[in-house]
């Protein structure tokens, strides 16, 4: 019998959960899994330790399963796998943690109500990342819960970085450039000494590109900036979210449309993006293999917008040593790394073609000036090693 961690990790897109077993100073991965593609066509799949696969479920396309639906799937799965170990603690991700959280925390009810005001600020996310916090607060009190924050990781980001040009009272309450995949990024820096020394020491922009997108610029694996700021929906155009927007935009809907902010939320967040642009699909997949030429413009509009972003951190940066991709596109998707690194020639990538068809790890040609790399990220990983330290410390 070992004490278990279980993780639980909800995207806009996706529900990924992980099972994890502290054994002395290790800790096991027993079971992970996810249902994806929430809002499109819904899967599940569950894999043992050993990445075999132990279960799946495809709901179809069209069938519309939202977040509380994957879970209503999901426990009784987890729980039906639980053979004998003990839950010790349960890991939450948590999108935003505001100006208060720059650190994982236990929830207690306190907690909790502070999270929740920072719903508006994530619509996509905090709502389902606190659902299940607030059940399992209610159902047992005393399971130790652990929130770990998207925006931690980009706390330390220069003043400069985090500011916009508004009146400074507004930088003072927190309308500040916060950033967000934090967890994934932090993932990727502690995993990057044992890939390359350079890449660990040097100067690397993370494209985490999933169904949110964003990029951040590490300097010796700290984050420097990133495109995302007050709210996931800057940055990058992304399934359903718009990116980066003039905000000349917003006030000529409404003043001249009439939208009030729920319509404008609506459109920003879940009717823009691939979907938005393409009117066809906001997964990456069915739009890579359309016909169509408003697919194809979704696409290149994406990659024109990762295209600028580079250019932009690498200037943060003062220069560039290396690129990594992760995240469900960066990690899956070659031809979508292939136009970025061709993009990206003019700043010292060249592409090995054939180890970026094959996935990586390392898809830059020997002698490239810089590097480039698919790494996959793992943030349940990541939350279970907060979880694991903030009980300790308890
Ligand atoms: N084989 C693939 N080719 C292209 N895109 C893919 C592939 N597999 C997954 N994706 C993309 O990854 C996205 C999901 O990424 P993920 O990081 O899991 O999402 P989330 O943001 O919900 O955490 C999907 O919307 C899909 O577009
Ligand atoms: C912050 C964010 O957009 O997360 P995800 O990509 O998991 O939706
Ligand atoms: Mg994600």
């Amino acid at each position: 019998m070992a004490d278990a961690i279980v993780v639980l990790n909800a995207g806009s897109s996706s529900i990924k959960y992980s099972v994890f077993l502290l054994r002395g100073a290790d800790m096991d991965l027993a079971l992970r899994g996810q249902v994806e593609g929430l809002y499109t066509k819904p899967r599940f799949v569950a894999k043992d330790a050993a990445g075999e696969l132990i279960a799946e479920k495809d709901w179809g396309e069209g069938v519309k399963l939202d977040h509380a639906g994957a879970l209503d799937h999901l426990v009784p799965f987890v729980r039906e796998h639980f053979k004998g170990d003990r839950l010790v603690a349960v890991g939450h991700r948590v999108v935003h943690g505001g100006m208060q959280y720059a650190a994982p925390v236990r929830i207690d009810a306190q907690v909790l109500q502070a999270l929740r005001a920072f719903e508006p600020l994530a619509p996509l996310h905090q709502p389902h990342n606190l659902a299940p916090v607030a059940l399992l607060l209610e159902r047992q009190p005393a399971l130790p819960q652990v929130a770990c924050f998207d925006t931690a990781f980009h706390r330390g980001n220069p003043e400069l970085a985090q500011m916009f040009a508004l009146p400074a009272q507004y930088h003072a309450e927190g309308v500040r450039r916060y950033g967000f995949h934090g967890l994934s990024y932090e993932y990727i820096a502690s995993v990057l000494p044992q890939l390359d020394e350079r890449l660990a020491r040097g100067r690397t922009i993370v494209l985490h590109l999933g169904n949110g997108a964003s990029m951040c610029a590490l300097a010796e694996g700290r984050s420097m900036a990133s495109t995302m700021g007050f709210t996931a929906v800057d940055g990058l155009p992304m399934g359903t979210r718009c990116g980066a927007l003039d905000p000349g935009v917003i006030l000529y809907l409404m003043d001249q449309r009439g939208m009030d902010a729920r319509a404008i939320e609506k459109l920003v967040y879940s009717q823009s993006g691939l979907l938005g642009v393409s009117g066809i699909s906001s997964d990456m997949r069915a739009l890579l293999a359309s016909e169509d030429a408003r697919a194809r413009t979704a696409v290149d509009l994406y990659v024109y917008r990762i295209r600028r972003e580079l250019g932009s951190l690498a200037a943060a940066l003062g220069g560039l040593d290396a690129l990594v991709f992760t995240g469900g596109i960066g990690e899956n998707a070659s031809l979508v790394r292939h136009r970025v690194c061709e993009d990206a020639r003019w700043l010292g990538v060249e592409l090995d073609p054939a180890a970026n068809t094959k996935g990586g790890p390392r898809i830059s040609a020997a002698g490239s000036r810089t590097a480039a790399w698919v790494v996959p990220t793992n943030e349940e990983l990541m939350i279970a090693r907060h979880t694991r330290a903030i009980i300790a410390a308890a």
